[in-house]
């Protein structure tokens, strides 16, 4: 058990109105008294400030005075102190909270005081750790407290919100006390095999018991492939022949001179990246190279990337120009996108002879069609929400507000594969011994979930993720 006592600042670098500093552990009030002198200044403490002298401070008050260098006796600066005593403080432990101005020289020099009262830095995601390992929160829980920082659009915002409640905590515990409730069936089969005949006859308690978990498993492991793309944010790629117009879509898309635009083919070399938010949805914008048969040496490397931005994306747009005839190079293109969401894109639509409209061959004729045109910003909105569509078209199976995260999901795979193993068992009336192995696997890996048992090299790994200060 580790007693140490953390410090850290908890806001944002750089300026700001106010800036906080957490200190968290058993030292932390004694060591910020230390550093504080309450107000008032210079005049005659008021009567209720006798009751609370001598780092007497009331739990969840705030205290407004100075931090001043215990050596040199110099002003650091004007703050206020939240006082969070054990155990109702976020970690569970002694909490003090520093409100100083938000410069970040003030709060390191803050910081400095405190850690020469030998106190140490907090490491990423500390008193997060701090409130799982003393009960606060479960893991689940406290992965949640990390989505929802890093949280870009609303729909991961409310994953992460609806986690942090303790939603899939309680599908998971009921989860885990049905198996529990197997368990003891097969304990007491073990313990009084003679009294335990018609448990395990394919129609027993144990084997709907065990049929219903996994059900309730593979809910939440597709909830995961078809929420991937909320958790995760979609993908996308601009691509099609140099000068089509893709870096004035990529502009338009978002409202912003992000990539150079020339009358020049190959004008584009290196591939460019921004998000973009549709319906609450987050989405990776890529502008790529334009892809042509016989590109100099620079441009060749710009398709390479294009090539790979095209392997990993989810949906692709597919620029054409309507104001020229259908190359065979864009053929070619598109037939290189076969197991992925195309939209054609065609662009400069203001340029089209309407007499002679941009014709399709057969091979591109099933593909999802959209008139734009970049110059003018015309059909923007309804590629934006065309990509929307896609994307929920995709998670409209998601039945719960949450979606498992891919920790979460591997733990669920083991989890439905042990279950499995148990149904077999109990249709095939095997040894109650040989089941209670696979649903003792089974609970380990729903306890993993929670974090009810898990390694401390696997809590490194998660809170190495969140930011110092959280
Ligand atoms: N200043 C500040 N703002 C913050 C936090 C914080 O720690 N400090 N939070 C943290 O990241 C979040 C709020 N979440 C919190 C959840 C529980 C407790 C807490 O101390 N709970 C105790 C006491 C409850 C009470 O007395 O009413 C408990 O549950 O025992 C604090 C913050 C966001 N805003
Ligand atoms: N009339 C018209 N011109 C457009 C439209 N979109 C782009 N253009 C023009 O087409 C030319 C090429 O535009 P870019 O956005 O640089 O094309 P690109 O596909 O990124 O080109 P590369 O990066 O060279 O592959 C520029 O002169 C744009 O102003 C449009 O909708 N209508
Ligand atoms: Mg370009």
């Amino acid at each position: 058990m580790d007693t140490s006592t953390i410090a850290a600042v908890a806001t944002p670098e750089g300026t700001g109105g106010i800036g906080i500093i957490r200190v968290s552990g058993p030292e932390a009030i004694a060591a910020v008294t230390a550093v504080f002198r309450r107000a008032p200044f210079g005049q005659k403490a008021s009567g209720s400030d006798k009751t609370d002298a001598g780092g007497g401070f009331q739990s969840w008050r705030m205290y407004l005075g100075h931090i001043l260098d215990p050596h040199s006796g110099t002003l650091v600066d004007e703050v206020i102190l939240a006082v969070m005593r054990a155990p109702h403080s976020y970690t569970r432990e002694d909490v003090v909270e520093i409100q100083a101005h938000g410069g970040s020289r003030v709060l390191e020099k803050i910081l400095n005081l405190l850690i020469s009262q030998g106190i140490r830095p907090a490491q990423p995601g500390e008193f997060t750790r701090r409130a799982f390992i003393n009960g606060r929160m479960d893991l689940t829980q406290a992965e949640a407290v990390a989505d929802l920082i890093s949280a870009r659009s609303d729909a991961t915002l409310d994953m992460a919100v609806s986690q942090m409640t303790g939603q899939l905590s309680d599908v998971v515990s009921s989860i885990r006390q049905s198996l529990v409730s197997v368990l003891g069936s097969l304990e007491a089969a073990i313990d009084f095999p003679e009294a335990a005949g018609e448990e395990f006859d394919g129609s027993g308690q144990s084997l709907h018991l065990s049929r219903e978990v996994l059900q309730q498993v593979n809910q939440l492991r597709e909830a995961y492939e078809s929420g991937r793309f909320l958790r995760q944010g979609v993908q996308s790629v601009i691509i099609g022949r140099p000068n089509v117009g893709k870096s004035s879509l990529m502009n338009c898309l978002l409202n912003q001179q992000r990539a150079i635009v020339t009358e020049v083919a190959g004008t584009t070399r290196d591939c460019i990246e921004a998000y973009l938010t549709t319906r609450g949805v987050s989405v990776l914008v890529a502008d790529t190279a334009g892809l042509r048969k016989d590109p100099d040496p620079i441009e060749r490397l710009g398709i390479e990337k294009t090539r790979e931005y095209m392997a990993s994306a989810d949906i692709v747009l597919h620029v054409l120009d309507s104001g020229r005839p259908i190359d065979h190079e864009d053929v070619v293109i598109y037939g290189q996108l076969t197991d992925k969401s195309v939209v054609l894109v065609k662009n400069k639509a203001d340029l089209a002879d309407h007499e002679k409209v941009l014709r399709l061959p057969p091979a591109m004729q099933q593909a999802f069609c959209i008139e734009v045109s970049a110059l003018h910003g015309t059909g923007i909105d309804a590629l934006k929400q065309r990509v929307a569509d896609m994307v929920f078209s995709s998670v409209a199976r998601v039945g719960h507000g949450f979606v498992p995260n891919w920790r979460q999901k591997c733990l669920l795979d083991q989890a439905a594969e042990a279950v499995s193993k148990v149904i077999s068992g109990l249709e095939n009336w095997r040894l109650p011994e040989l089941i209670s192995i696979d649903l003792h696997d089974a609970l380990s890996a729903i306890d993993e979930i929670t974090g009810k048992y898990v390694e401390t090299d696997v809590l490194d790994e998660i809170f190495s993720r969140y930011c110092v200060g959280k």
